[in-house]
């Protein structure tokens, strides 16, 4: 396990950057292009260890994928120029590629395996298997049809409506990739919208997918035609920059290009409400997604409380969320977020654990935490860990911002999930 020091306390974050491409899009822009007609070139491609996971499935399953740096180029020849592949599909680290993966493969008239890490064959499957076999999918997996591997016996699926009691992409887009394949109309309602970049990538692949609030319905099989797609930054890479910035005094940081499709900016949103400074700039599309700069300068929080329809949109951010609370005024309360016990980690109990051995005050609870800030008081730091879990890792670096004697971190290596160029980039700015 590699072990890193931050030691960033009191160094404040000054000058310009660019965060990787997003990771959801990227993921998206590989699988769309490889089952669409024609040529589809990928720009600004996040090369984490998450997307490559996609890219090297894709390939085993047939499609032609070239990658150079972060520009990729996929020829496809529509659903049936995939093939059986020879061997398991391992998508390492990634929950998406391996849902993802499943709704595509359970239209597909062929036999295919998913396998992951041990992370991956700790998080809840079912959630996709379960509607994938009312549409008449043929899917099997560990503990009762709940786990990966997943074994899967492609045949032809029949549509459905199907009301998602969790408000997840992941179930969304798996089903949209089945539904795409099969004869009719499929529609899924959601209680709250998920991201949606699944629904606007369809659109930019030349398809048609109705969409009104959370639920979207499209009428299948639909060909696709191959597009240029221009990744955004990831506004969940960007998070830990924002934060950098915002808790550092002295700070004033831009972010250049990045996605802020609505879906996505929940944190910017819970942000503006704890007195953040934050502006967001010359905004633009690139291929359907909402896309802009963004002016960060160090400011003094106040608390919040997060719930809700909220949660969704910062989902992935709540880890960076609970270091900020921790320099807020008051006391931050997110609740409804049980989803977080089923990511890569626990990340209730990380979060809590690890920054309460940094000297934090967060409190656990069924289905999220309570942090009571203490402004102008630096956290000690010491010895954490990131239990493998990238956005943990990247949490606990940046809390050397705050933290007097540093941060060392153990398991960094999990960064380069998401974000291989994270430690490089923070050198930049500071
Ligand atoms: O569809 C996606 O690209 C993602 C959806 C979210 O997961 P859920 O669908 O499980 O909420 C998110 O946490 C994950 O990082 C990426
Ligand atoms: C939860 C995450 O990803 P995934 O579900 O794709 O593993 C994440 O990136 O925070």
């Amino acid at each position: 396990m590699a072990e890193m020091i931050f030691k960033g306390y009191k160094k404040k974050v000054v000058g310009a950057v660019r965060v990787p491409g997003d990771k959801s899009i990227s993921h998206r822009a590989v699988i769309f292009g490889a089952i669409a007609h024609g040529e589809t070139k990928i720009e600004g491609f996040l090369t984490g260890d998450d997307c490559l996971s996609t890219l090297s499935c894709m390939r085993q399953l047939g499609a032609e994928v070239e990658r150079d740096g972060e520009t990729v180029m996929v020829k496809g020849s529509g659903f049936n120029g995939l093939k059986e592949p020879e061997n398991v599909l391992d998508v390492g680290n990634s929950g998406t590629s391996i849902r993802l993966l499943m709704g595509l493969l359970s239209a597909r008239p062929f036999h295919s395996v998913l396998v992951g890490d041990a992370s991956i064959h700790r998080r809840p499957m079912d959630r996709i298997m379960a509607p994938l076999e009312k549409m008449g999918g043929q899917l099997f997996g560990r503990a009762n049809n709940r786990l990966a591997p997943v074994a899967i016996n492609g045949t032809k699926l029949e549509a459905v409506t199907y009301n998602s009691p969790i408000a997840s992409a992941q179930v969304k887009s798996a089903l949209l990739l089945a539904a795409i394949q099969t004869e009719g109309q499929t529609t899924i309602n959601e209680p709250y919208l998920s991201r949606d970049h699944t629904e606007r990538m369809i659109r930019a692949f030349g398809g048609e997918i109705k969409t009104s609030k959370a639920s979207c319905s499209l009428n299948g099989p639909q060909k696709l035609t191959g597009t240029t797609i221009k990744v955004p930054g990831d506004i969940s890479s960007a998070a830990f920059f924002i934060a950098a910035a915002l808790i550092t005094p002295g700070s004033e940081l831009k972010i250049e290009s990045v996605g802020v499709n609505p879906t996505r900016t929940g944190l910017l949103d819970v942000l503006k409400d704890m007195g953040a400074d934050i502006s967001v700039n010359n905004p633009r599309e690139l291929n359907n997604e909402p896309v802009a700069d963004l002016v960060i300068r160090h400011s003094q929080l106040k608390s919040t409380t997060v719930g809700g329809e909220m949660i969704p949109k910062l989902i992935d951010e709540i880890p960076i969320l609970a270091l900020l609370a921790t320099q807020a005024e008051g006391e931050t309360v997110i609740r409804d977020a049980a989803e977080l016990k089923v990511k890569e980690t626990n990340r209730i109990q990380t979060v809590t654990t690890q920054l309460n051995k940094l000297g934090a005050d967060i409190r656990e609870t069924e289905d999220g935490m309570i942090i009571t800030g203490h402004p102008g008081q630096p956290l000690t730091g010491g010895k954490v860990e990131s239990f493998g879990d990238h956005r943990i890792g990247m949490m606990l670096a940046i809390a050397g911002q705050v933290a007097k004697q540093g941060v060392t971190l153990e398991g960094s290596e999990a960064i380069s999930v998401s974000f291989p160029s994270f430690v490089k980039l923070l050198e930049t700015v500071r």
